[in-house]
């Protein structure tokens, strides 16, 4: 599991170093223990930490409710630092998460203008994408936003390469799509391209991608184990069947660590950052118009309307990116709309608590 060449901490091959060991002292010195969760289900979680006994990495069990609120985006998720308290009973619990490096937050199920962390502190978001069916690139676009506005970097990872024979054209489509994103070509079958796959994954991953994109065989070819279960009924149409339920982070032979999630059918985004570095080639092309507020409409000298023109960027990319930037509008008022709202509720029972306090 964990390899014993981290001589500094045992936990240094999950992301474990110096910064996070001085934000975490005040707690250790209040006896709680430092760990990273590896899965999370219903008010409970497994987090890897060290024994303090054995000083070896063990998995503990522990109560996720003392650090459960209505602020979903701030809620345990796997790949968290938290604190565990040991010595509660009748199980240990969490009682703190420690602030994240970076994070992928989709925009809640429901219509909720809320968001939904899929991993925290990871360093490299594989996005898998099969090959058995034709690439849909403005869902990989939006993806590589969601990817890109965790902070982390993306690496797209185009699967099941033994079953094509025009790999490498895809491979080009894709790369179009993706600017300054590195696209590999694997198959977990095969083993080819899973090398150089590994010497890209030494820190912490997490894997996105659509159900049957070949995630949980990648982990599981990655990890060498069989943790992840595959599923084993393909469907003809490649859209398979949801096997993955929860996200796992499983420790890397190599150090570093991969958290698998559950096939991912519709992603709402949540931020927009995201999409100006995911479409970072009309951001460029947009410094070349004329005025610096240029829409890209009706304005004179307008660089992306000549590309648009000229077939440089393709109509395609372009109504992609429009798309992904109306729906980010659309949640970012939404959600000023309820920070509003709970602002002035506050506000509210401020003045009433006020008030009463001043009555007789
Ligand atoms: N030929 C071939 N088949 C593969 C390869 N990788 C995965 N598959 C098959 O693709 C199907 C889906 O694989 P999974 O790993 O379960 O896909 P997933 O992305 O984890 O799916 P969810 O858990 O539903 O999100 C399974 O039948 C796998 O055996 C590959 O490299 N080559
Ligand atoms: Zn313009």
């Amino acid at each position: 599991m964990l390899s014993a060449t981290s001589a500094a901490h045992p936990l240094s091959g999950l992301g474990w170093d110096e910064d996070r060991a001085a934000d975490f002292h005040p707690l250790a010195e209040a006896g709680l223990l430092a760990g990273r969760i590896t899965r999370i289900d219903r008010g409970r979680c497994d987090v890897l930490l060290v024994d303090p006994e054995t000083g070896e990495p063990t998995t503990l069990r522990a109560d996720t409710r003392p650090v459960t609120g209505a602020d979903t985006v701030h809620n345990p998720c796997t790949g968290d630092w938290v604190a565990v308290d040991p010595a509660a009973r009748p199980l240990p619990a969490l009682t703190a998460v420690l602030s994240r490096t970076t994070a992928i937050i989709r925009k809640g199920a429901h219509k909720r203008s809320e968001g939904q962390v899929l991993a925290a502190n990871i360093d490299t978001v594989l996005i898998a994408v099969s090959l058995a069916a034709e690439p849909d690139l403005g869902r990989i676009e939006r993806l590589l936003a969601l990817a890109w506005e965790s902070g982390a970097d993306p690496l797209i990872v185009l699967t099941k390469s033994d079953v094509v024979h025009d790999g490498e054209f895809v491979r080009a489509d894709v790369e179009a799509v993706a600017p300054g994103v590195t696209v590999l070509t694997v198959s977990a079958e095969t083993g080819a391209g899973m090398d150089a796959l590994r010497a890209l994954t030494t820190g912490s991953c997490a894997l996105i991608g659509q159900s049957g994109a070949g995630k949980s065989t990648l982990t599981n070819a990655l990890a060498g184990t069989d943790t992840m279960t595959v599923q084993q009924v393909r469907s003809v149409d490649e859209k398979g069947r949801h096997t993955t339920t929860t996200r796992e982070l499983v420790p890397l032979p190599g150090g570093g660590a991969i958290i698998d999630t559950p096939g991912l059918r519709g992603v709402g985004l949540f931020g927009g950052e995201g999409i100006d570095l995911a479409f970072a080639d009309i951001d460029a092309l947009a410094t070349g118009c004329r005025y610096d507020d240029c829409s890209h409409r009706t304005e004179p000298a307008c660089a992306v309307r000549k590309a648009l023109t000229d077939g440089t960027l393709p109509e395609r990319r372009w109504e992609s990116y429009l798309k992904l930037q109306r729906e980010n509008a659309f949640i970012a008022s939404r959600t000023d709309a309820r920070l509003r709202a709970e602002r002035a509720r506050h506000h509210k029972s401020r003045t009433k608590a006020a008030r009463t306090s001043h009555r007789p």
